[in-house]
Parts: C-alpha cells; structure tokens; sequence
C-alpha cells in the first residue's frame, strides 16, 4: 500500500498513559503546524491556533487543571487525577478555534469544519513522525478559569492533545463503521 495512505489507515489515539518521552520537538512541532496549515480553509481565514505546554509549564497547567477539578467539586484524588492529566504527557497542545462570526462569506459552520480538518492533519503529522497522542476535551473546557488563561477575545477553547511517543502497540478493537457504510451513490 502507499505509504501515505498506510499511514492515514493505522492512525490511532493513544491516552497519556501510554505516552513517554520525547515528545514533539520545535521541528517537529513545526511540521505538524505546516500539515495543519494545509487542511482545507474556506477563505483560508486560519480559525484556530495552537498552545504548546511542554517542560516546567506542565506543572503550572497541572496546577490550572487542579484548581478547575476543585471548581468542579472533585474530591482530592479526583484533582490529583485532572493535574496528573496535565504533568504525564511529554507534550500537551492546547487547541483554540478563533471563528469569524460575522464573516461575509464564510458560515460558522464552516470554518469549524476547517478547525477540524486542522486537528486531523495535526494528528495525522504527529502521527507520520511517530508520536502518539489523543484529543481530548471534557468539562474542563467549559471552566472560566481555564478558558481566561487560554482564550483570547472571542476564541473558544477546544480542548487538549496529549502527545509522546507510544510505550505501546495499539490495541485492537472493532472498526467504528464498515467504509460502505459511509458512502453509496446518488440514486433517485
Ligand atoms: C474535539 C474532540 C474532543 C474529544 N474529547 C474527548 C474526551 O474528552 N474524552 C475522550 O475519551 N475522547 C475524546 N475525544 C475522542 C478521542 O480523541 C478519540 O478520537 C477517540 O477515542 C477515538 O479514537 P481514535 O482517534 O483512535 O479513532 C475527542 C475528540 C475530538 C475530536
């Protein structure tokens, strides 16, 4: 198979429990910002950026995630468990949509189809240079706290990618929909 579409087919998600050092470098951090860069864009208005927690500010974000957890009425290990979240993975992104809600041209709609297709590509980067990583979101992006230390004006916070290299293999588990389950052609 080519090895590009083999790469889109074996695409996975891994949790941060699975992830170990190193993660993504500058380069290749760049490179996945580059492939985010070409998913399609309807008026190429760019609706999302990226903020990269790496290093020391891991714990400052852990500290972030604790203070949300408490927010949120967990217990101590369920706080202990949303900043463990924070500090595990080598590299965590930040994902913001900044939509332009009164673009003349371009519905929401659509330019969160462009947010979309930008994760993907990242993901499928990430992927391509052998890191591992997963999406994730939650209760937690709906925490004031966490969404002033994150949001510019108007931006929405979208949620967290978890990213390292893989400590292990992915597990196998059914298909999520069989391909000519998604698609068939037009008939009257
Ligand atoms: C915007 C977004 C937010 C997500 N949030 C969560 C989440 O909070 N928890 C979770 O378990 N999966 C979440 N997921 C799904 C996982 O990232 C992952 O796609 C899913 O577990 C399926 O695995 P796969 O990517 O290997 O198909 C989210 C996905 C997206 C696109």
């Amino acid at each position: 198979m080519n090895t590009s579409l083999h790469l889109l087919l074996s695409r996975h998600s891994l949790g941060a429990k699975h992830l170990v050092e190193p993660g993504p470098d500058d380069a290749a951090l760049d490179l996945m910002a580059e492939a985010a860069l070409h998913a399609p864009d309807h008026g190429e208005l760019v609706p999302y950026r990226f903020v990269v927690v790496r290093g020391a500010a891991r714990e400052r974000l852990g500290a972030a995630f604790a203070d949300a957890a408490r927010r949120a009425g967990k217990d101590e290990a369920g706080v202990a468990m949303d900043a463990e979240r924070a500090v595990r993975p080598p590299v965590t992104v930040v994902v913001l949509a900044r939509l332009d809600l009164g673009h003349p041209q371009v519905p929401a709609h659509e330019q969160w189809v462009a947010v979309g297709g930008a994760l993907a590509n990242y993901l499928n980067a990430a992927h391509a240079l052998g890191f591992g990583g997963k999406m994730l979101s939650g209760a937690k992006v709906r925490d004031a706290g966490l969404q002033a230390a994150f949001c510019g004006p108007g931006e929405t916070l979208v949620g967290w990618i978890a990213l390292g290299t893989p400590a292990r293999a992915p597990s196998t588990r059914a298909a999520k929909a069989a391909a000519r389950d998604i698609w068939k052609d037009w008939t009257e």
